[in-house]
């Protein structure tokens, strides 16, 4: 698709200023790991205690946003590639507008969590690596997929019968085997503090 017709229109309010107004910076967090892992619970826990420091913050969720957006999209390595394409896309809307974003997707592809990165500015994406073995969510298996695909009845499920490729380098790794919600909670709040994301003492605005 040509974008040589399309023109930029700059907004007269700048990310620094809804983060000013709002006085705490944005970024995205972005969580990766396999089905079962934990990203959605962790997720919405993150939003939760946020949302309780007075932040502004919103999750994306692989699930919720393939029963909308993409729900045209499977789970091919081409499709999985345009849906966290898309996710970042949106993602970066949301950092633009001054909140801390939380996505949760599967995101297996090393290439595809590259792409992502590069469409935010440094310091803005925060990759979360939640590492758990294959066994644990299998045996965890809160949806029945795992059972499911290792039926044959769901194909290129991740870990089963499509690959996983963990992250290399992320900011931030919680061991969701090992260590329980609280803790990992806790760990990337302390995180966003140290780096100056987030205070805490912002005002309550009501
Ligand atoms: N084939 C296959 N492989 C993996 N996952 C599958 C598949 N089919 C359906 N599901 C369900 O879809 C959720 C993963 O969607 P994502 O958008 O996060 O995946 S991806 O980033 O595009 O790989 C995933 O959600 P989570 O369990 O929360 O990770 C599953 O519930
Ligand atoms: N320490 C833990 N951290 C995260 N989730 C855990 C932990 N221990 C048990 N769980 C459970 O594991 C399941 C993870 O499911 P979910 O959050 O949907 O994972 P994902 O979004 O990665 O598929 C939930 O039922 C959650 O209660």
């Amino acid at each position: 698709m040509s974008e040589q017709h399309i023109t930029w229109h700059p907004s007269q309010i700048g990310r620094e200023d809804r983060c000013r107004l709002n006085k705490h910076k944005s970024c995205v967090l972005w969580l990766t790991g396999l089905s079962g892992s934990g990203k959605s619970t962790l997720a919405y826990e993150i939003e939760k205690e946020l949302f309780n420091l007075n932040c502004r913050s919103y999750v994306l969720d692989g699930d919720n946003i393939r029963h909308g957006l993409n729900r045209n999209l499977g789970f091919s390595p081409e499709d999985r590639k345009e849906n966290n394409r898309r996710i970042a896309e949106t993602a970066k809307l949301f950092v633009d507008a001054g909140i801390v974003t939380v996505t949760a997707f599967i995101s297996p592809y090393r290439a595809d969590r590259d792409m992502a990165r590069s469409i935010f500015g440094n310091g803005n994406f925060i990759e979360i690596y939640v590492k758990c073995s294959l066994g644990e969510c299998e045996r965890r298996d809160p949806k029945g997929l795992y059972k499911k695909a290792k039926a044959g009845e769901i194909l290129e499920f991740t870990g089963i019968s499509a690959p996983y490729e963990p992250p290399l380098r992320p900011e931030i790794i919680i061991e969701s085997d090992r260590q329980p919600v609280s803790e990992s909670v806790a760990q990337i709040l302390d995180f966003l503090l140290f780096h100056n994301y987030i205070f805490k003492e912002i005002p309550d605005r009501s």
